[in-house]
């Protein structure tokens, strides 16, 4: 059956999220640096919706965009809807669907076949999701992090090869470049642009925009916009990018930290990063369990890691060892010192593990919070009931890289966030608005 193009569907077995007061993308796509004409606007919509086919109505002009989060830890989709309510008005976001499957890509580097099958999986859910009518005007794009970034550059090419295949047998738009891996610095950069968006601060005149710490399994990324000259003046230059988005452009301060994501914290902090066969060897630590013993898969290697049996175990230990992972690593501008940071991923997950927020509402932290939970888990280690062998060690690694990596202050406060407005911050959102726009689907 074909279905009425006047109608739209958004049912799917993902979790489909609205944004309630529905985010006018007005201020988005009215101000791009490179706005289509008006007359090439006309033209798109034309052809989708023939004004003589569909009346007005707020449900004929649905569309979509579908970006895979290919995480270190899990692949994602998020299939965002956009609703054109009337000619005259500008697109809306009007929701998300999210769905998420684990391990992720990488953990499957020698079986690339299966791992793109865990991607078809997800890309069903789209074809739920998404009426018939609108899959080919309906762009699919994939982007992976840090987990391929670490496998070797055949085992990567070879996951992204499979992952392209099951888009093209798909019935989706697959623009150019679909499916790839994101360069680190477009990582903070479009989830910086994704929490600006949600919280309103890109549109309308006192714009003050929020900084961004995201804490993957692999990497992390801290990306914010400088207020003092001093800033730009000391930052390494690779650090600092110019992006145009919003009828603005945003010099932005963003890095990403390879080989400084919670899971890889702990390779490096039990002295096991990069060993690509670790070879039966036991790796252990102070801020593991004194009597653990147990086997651990990241990225596709098997470790064996324990407590420190005969030794010392606890929080003074502990950030000792983690210490050496991320002291003088990271550059400190003095600037976040006094600000205020937007944290999710990692941040939020062992907040949420450790009472310190609401999983649903999140919270408002400090530094110190960290500081205070690692302390108490690490001094009671034994008897402390956690899912994670590894809170003590991923607490106290947060703390470090708080503090003594990017030289955070005690009393930094920490907005730790999941969603706005029933949106994932992620960015993917930021992502999504930049292929719409590249792919002419905005105006
Ligand atoms: O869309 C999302 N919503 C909420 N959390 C997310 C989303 N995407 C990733 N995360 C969080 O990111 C963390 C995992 O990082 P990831 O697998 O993306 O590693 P990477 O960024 O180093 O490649 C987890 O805490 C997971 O909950
Ligand atoms: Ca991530």
């Amino acid at each position: 059956m074909i279905a009425d193009p006047c109608l739209t569907a958004s049912s799917g077995s993902g979790r489909m999220a609205s944004s309630g007061l529905s985010i006018l993308l007005a201020l988005v796509f009215s101000s791009f640096s490179f706005v289509l004409s008006h007359s090439n606007r006309v033209m798109w919509f034309q052809d989708l919706f023939p004004p003589n086919v569909c009346p007005i109505n707020a449900k004929a002009n649905t569309f979509y965009g579908i970006m895979f989060d290919a995480g270190s830890t899990g692949t994602r989709i998020h299939i965002y809807t956009f609703v054109q309510k009337s000619p005259e008005n500008l697109p809306e976001l009007e929701g998300e669907i999210f769905e998420s499957v684990k391990p992720g890509l990488s953990a499957y580097a020698d079986q690339p076949e299966k791992g793109a099958e865990t991607v078809k999986r997800l890309l069903d859910m789209a074809i739920d999701a998404v009426p018939p009518h609108l899959w080919k005007k309906t762009p699919v794009v994939l982007k992976a992090t840090a987990g391929l970034r670490l496998l070797s550059e055949e085992k990567a090419q070879a996951l992204l090869l499979e992952v392209k295949e099951v888009f093209e047998e798909s019935p989706f738009l697959v623009p150019e470049n679909s499916v790839s891996i994101m360069d680190g610095s477009y990582e903070g950069i479009l989830a910086w642009i994704t929490v600006n968006f949600l919280t309103g601060q890109l549109s309308g005149q006192n714009q003050h925009t929020v900084g961004t710490l995201d804490l993957g399994g692999a990497s992390t990324q801290i990306t914010f916009l400088p207020r003092f000259e001093e800033t730009l003046k000391e930052s390494p230059g690779d650090f600092l990018t110019s992006f145009e988005m919003f009828n603005s452009t945003y010099k932005l301060y963003t890095h990403s930290y390879l080989g400084f994501g919670l899971k890889a914290a702990r390779l490096a902090t039990l002295g096991a990063l990069n060993m690509e066969a670790a070879d039966g060897q036991m790796f252990r630590s102070s801020c593991l369990p004194k009597q653990l013993e147990a086997e651990w898969h990241f990225g596709g290697v098997k470790y064996r890691y324990g407590g420190n049996k005969e030794g010392e175990t606890g929080f003074k230990p502990c950030y000792l060892e983690v210490l050496k992972v991320v002291k003088g690593k990271l550059h400190q501008p003095d600037e976040i010192r006094g600000s205020s940071f937007y944290a999710f991923s990692y941040y939020y997950d062992r907040a949420v593990d450790t009472n310190l927020i609401d999983y649903e509402q999140g919270g408002v932290l400090e530094v110190r919070d960290f500081e205070r939970k690692a302390k108490e888990v690490c001094d009671n280690m034994e008897r402390y009931n956690s899912a994670s062998p590894f809170l003590c060690m991923d607490l106290t690694y947060i703390t470090a890289l708080l503090k003594e990596g990017f030289g955070f202050r005690d009393n930094t406060l920490l907005q730790l966030t999941k969603k706005v407005n029933n949106i994932e911050t992620s960015w993917t959102l930021g992502a999504t608005f930049h292929l719409l726009q590249s792919l002419g689907i905005t105006y």
